[in-house]
């Protein structure tokens, strides 16, 4: 097999994308690295963090090498603004999503194989004025994709969520019969193309305490989720649900569960992350390119400190490959 390219979109230049896209480069891979960002602020930070790197502008090639550990290509676009590390600045906005537009069309043109992101702070975006609720979100968008889904996984937990970046108002209302069918399709073909189970084992969340507590609590358990889990089970998929939220992560379920499907960012999320930050990776579902991302934000506070972990990163690049 001829060696991959994974284009490493470099985020949020003022948070610690950019560090440890480097500090990910120290090592070797099987496949050819693109950082794609701002060359010579990756250089700046490479010497704020000390760090011995070689960066050399990409060039594209038709018999692609494996990384070279202290080597990194990078597919050089400017900043608008000089990067004070810790410190946004909305002049960079565009630059953060033009380092995405050059991934993805590198993608759709077969260029590479994959992109793996950095973080990005999706409040400065939109503080620049352009609407933004996430990588998630944008690559559907650019990609002319009706449906994604976000999973976030670790060695041993994967939990999808119903809805992504949403205000928790609006959630109710986002999770209808369609939705959820959509999700739940996404779910098992990709559970089943990118990890090879044949018939994943889903854990449907419910929305409202207790699973809507036979009614008490809420109705969207009766009306939409159970709805669509009988039609689903009647066609031989493993699914078990609406399970109440606070006792679905129990030892039991755990161990006979591929994925759970939590209805809001921050019902499944925070047992995610406790479960394994920093091990985590959040993997676009549904779309037509592989998109791997970190399991942090832009953690401005350590950039150019060089103690921020790369290990999410490398966990990216890993499930990528
Ligand atoms: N994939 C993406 O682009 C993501 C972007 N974000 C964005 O990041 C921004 C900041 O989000 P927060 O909620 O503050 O989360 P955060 O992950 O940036 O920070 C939370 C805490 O974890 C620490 N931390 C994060 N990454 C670390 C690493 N690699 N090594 C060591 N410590 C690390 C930070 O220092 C901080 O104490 C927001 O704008 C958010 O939207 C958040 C999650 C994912
Ligand atoms: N908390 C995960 C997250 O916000 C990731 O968002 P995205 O930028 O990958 O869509």
């Amino acid at each position: 097999m001829p060696t991959p390219t994974i284009a490493i979109t470099t985020g949020e230049p003022a948070g610690i994308g950019p560090d440890i896209t480097l500090m990910a480069a120290m090592r070797e891979w099987n496949a050819q690295l693109v950082a794609i960002g701002d060359i010579d602020m990756l250089r700046e930070r490479a010497r704020l963090i000390d760090l011995p790197i070689n960066l050399t502008p990409y060039q594209p090639s038709a018999n692609p090498r494996p990384h070279t550990p202290g080597h990194l290509s990078v597919l050089h676009t400017s900043t608008s603004a000089t990067v004070i590390p810790g410190t946004l600045n909305l002049a960079n906005a565009h630059y953060v999503l033009k380092t995405l537009d050059i991934a993805i069309e590198g993608c759709q043109m077969g260029r590479f194989q994959a992109m793996v992101t950095a973080p990005v702070q999706k409040s400065i975006i939109n503080d620049a004025g352009i609407p933004f609720s996430g990588h998630t979100e944008y690559l559907a968008e650019k990609t002319g994709t009706e449906h994604v889904v976000m999973m976030l996984a670790t060695d041993k937990l994967r939990v999808a969520l119903a809805t992504t970046h949403l205000p928790l108002k609006d959630v109710p209302a986002a999770i209808t019969t369609e939705s959820l069918e959509r999700t739940l399709h996404i779910l098992r073909a990709d559970l089943h193309q990118k990890f090879g189970i044949t018939s994943p084992s889903i854990a449907v969340l419910g929305l409202n305490p207790h699973a809507g507590e036979g009614g008490h609590l809420g109705l969207e358990e009766i009306e939409v989720i159970t709805p669509m889990l009988e039609k689903l089970r009647g066609q031989d998929w493993h699914l078990a649900g609406p399970l109440p939220a606070d006792t679905a992560f129990n030892p039991d379920m755990l161990a006979h569960t591929d994925v759970f499907l939590a209805m809001y960012h921050d019902q499944g999320l925070p047992v995610l992350k406790y479960a394994g930050f920093g091990e985590a990776v959040n993997i676009t579902l549904g779309l037509p390119l592989l998109r791997v991302s970190v399991d942090h934000g832009t953690a401005l506070d350590l950039a150019a400190k060089g103690t921020a972990s790369p290990h999410s990163l490398e966990r990216a690049i890993s499930h990528a490959l």
